[in-house]
């Protein structure tokens, strides 16, 4: 079905630096890869805007929307629902587009049962103190919303060897990269 595209996704825990790496990634290489913006029942943080970080839900409309097979993964984390719209996905892997996807374990597991050949990438955490320092220094959550993040980070750094590539976020340049050649070697 899909034959001409390259499907990446990029997973880790929350706090780790995904979404830092993969804005500088987006500004350095325009017009190259082409991001997924997931769905979330979860409410938007001060500044993200529907449509461009995400596009925020009612719990209501996402499970009609999975319900009728819209979603090519989604999962339930840290108390609110996530998905991956599959029509843009599908269509710009057609086109043969590098398509990039930011999603948790769980949904990693589903792409690679639904999409083999996708490369599978995690982003690691110098060590769980350092992911807890940069998720209160992010100032995005509560102490309950950090714990619960903590708590599945332990089982998403747990699960790392599942990818090719492991890449440690500790110095940021050097991250980034370790992502770009994941990325652009064949
Ligand atoms: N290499 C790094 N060194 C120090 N701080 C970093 C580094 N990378 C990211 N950060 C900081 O860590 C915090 C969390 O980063 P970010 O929001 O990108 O994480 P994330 O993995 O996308 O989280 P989420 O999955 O919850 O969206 C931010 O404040 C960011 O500036
Ligand atoms: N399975 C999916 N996980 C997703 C998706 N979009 C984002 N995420 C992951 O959820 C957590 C929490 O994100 P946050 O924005 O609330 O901090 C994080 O690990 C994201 O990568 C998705 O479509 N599917």
């Amino acid at each position: 079905m899909l034959s001409t595209g390259q499907l990446i996704v990029v997973t880790g825990p929350s706090g780790v630096g995904k979404g830092t790496l993969l804005q500088i990634l987006c500004d350095r290489h325009q017009g190259k890869i082409l991001f997924s913006i997931s769905v979330t029942t979860r409410q938007p943080r001060a500044g993200e805007v529907d449509g461009r970080e995400y596009f925020f839900w009612t719990r209501q409309k996402f499970e009609q929307s999975r319900a009728e097979g819209e979603f090519l993964e989604w999962a339930e984390y840290a108390g609110n629902l996530y998905g991956t719209p599959r029509r843009a996905i599908e269509d710009w892997i057609a086109l043969g587009q590098i398509v990039l996807l930011e999603i948790e374990l769980e949904g990693a597991r589903q792409v690679a049962q639904t999409f083999p050949s996708a490369k599978r990438i995690f982003i690691a955490p110098p060590s769980m103190e350092v992911l807890e320092q940069r998720l209160r220094q992010r100032s995005t959550d509560s102490d309950e919303a950090i714990a619960k993040r903590l708590e599945h980070a332990r089982k998403e750094v747990a699960a790392a060897p599942e990818f090719d590539p492991i890449i440690i976020n500790e110095n940021l340049e050097d991250a980034l990269q370790q992502l770009e050649k994941a990325i652009f070697s064949a």
